[in-house]
């Protein structure tokens, strides 16, 4: 076959690839206040994430929450930095996924694997021009959570389109669904606990899965998060042959006035400690990565919690994160939502693989 030569006027053009992006949620670039406010800023402002009519919700934003919330916050985050690559550990863990993924598929020369941060840096913008210029002719877009909600997967979806609105050669764009009830997912959550217990000298009464709660109004519009978050639980129960009142279903993390769903973690916690359970265990499914919510949150506050009321024994089981668990759930995601664009059967043909743009840790 002959190949034409382009003329040498032609724009530079590439081609032939398939990209794969995987975007969490975000983080601060630093845990001081300047950075904590940008960060909230940009977090805080999102329709998605805040519903309220702008008229009533940015006079509270600009004229309480900014003033007060960065250095709080910061705060917290300082218990929590990756000292040693100072930066979050939810961005260690994200970077780490798609290096790992990468490498996992990297038998597939015409796949390229990326990753992003809904808020903060690197941005959904920033990494699809990477992989547009990389040659990505198509984009798979991969919202890091199990559990669909508005406030989370529609905003990085949101935000994908927004830039395709912009653009003259537009990648075919796939967005990947939620893998809430995925027996991959339920069989990696099973294996993770039951890892976990049998570090311990002892054996937990009651065992929580702790999930980011929404506004119980978020839920009445129409949100499928409250279902989804409960069918991984009755899967993981009924994978683990456990009673209702040995795993829990609870929520976490409530922010601002309104009714949040409910039971609440922290409620929860320590109302178990003041009806005389004495050991509990606490796990995030809805969370791929760690981050302020469980390090922080879950691991010290509600072990604080927990004690003081009463218990005396408390873990904090870790997310799957980019373990082995945690990888095979993603790169079997992935693969199946690659259907028709690569052919990407088994993950296992592993070499070495490329991450755009993601500098090594
Ligand atoms: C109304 C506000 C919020 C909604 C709705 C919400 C939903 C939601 N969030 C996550 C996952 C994460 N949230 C995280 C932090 C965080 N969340 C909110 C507010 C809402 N979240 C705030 C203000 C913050 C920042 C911290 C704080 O100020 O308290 C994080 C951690 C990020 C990190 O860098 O560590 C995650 C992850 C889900 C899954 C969800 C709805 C289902
Ligand atoms: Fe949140
Ligand atoms: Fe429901």
């Amino acid at each position: 076959m002959t190949v034409t030569p382009l003329p040498a006027d032609h724009p530079k053009v590439a081609f032939g690839k398939v990209g794969v992006l995987l975007v969490n949620l975000g983080t601060p670039d630093g845990t001081d206040k300047v950075s904590m406010r940008r960060y909230l800023k940009q977090f805080l402002s999102d329709k998605r994430v805040i519903e309220w009519s702008r008229v009533f919700w940015y006079p509270i934003l600009y004229g309480i929450v900014l003033n007060t919330r960065p250095a709080k916050v910061g705060k917290a985050y300082e218990t929590i930095w990756n000292k040693d690559l100072n930066e979050s550990y939810l961005r260690t863990y994200t970077r780490s996924q798609a290096e790992k993924m990468a490498a996992s598929l990297a038998g597939h020369d015409n796949l390229v694997v990326d990753w992003a941060m809904r808020y903060g840096q690197p941005s959904i913008p920033e990494r699809m021009e990477a992989l547009k210029q990389a040659g990505c002719e198509k984009i798979l877009l991969f919202p890091l959570y199990p559990q669909y909600a508005a406030a989370t997967t529609a905003t990085v979806n949101d935000e994908a389109f927004r830039l395709l609105l912009k653009s003259r050669w537009q990648p075919a764009l796939r967005t990947v669904p939620p893998y809430h009830d995925d027996p991959v997912y339920i069989e990696s959550l099973a294996n993770s606990i039951q890892t976990h217990l049998a570090t311990l000298d002892w054996e937990p009464e009651v065992v929580l899965t702790s999930f980011h709660g929404i506004p119980q109004s978020y839920f009445k519009k129409g949100d499928p998060y409250h279902c989804q978050c409960y069918k991984t639980a009755r899967l993981l129960r009924e994978r683990l042959g456990w009673s209702k009142d040995k795993l829990q279903v609870t929520f976490q993390s409530r922010f601002g006035p309104e009714e949040w769903l409910q039971p609440y973690t922290d409620k929860t916690v320590e109302a178990l400690g003041q009806k005389g359970i004495k050991r509990i265990a606490v796990m995030n499914p809805g969370f791929v990565s760690d981050c302020l919510e469980t390090l922080e949150e879950i691991a010290v506050e509600a072990a604080e919690t927990f004690h003081h009321a009463g218990g005396e024994k408390f873990t904090h089981i870790p997310c799957l994160n980019d373990s082995d668990d945690g990888m095979r759930v993603l790169e079997h995601v992935v693969c199946r939502e690659l259907g028709g664009w690569v052919d990407v059967a088994a993950p296992e043909a592993v070499s070495l693989g490329r991450v755009l743009g993601a500098p090594s840790i």
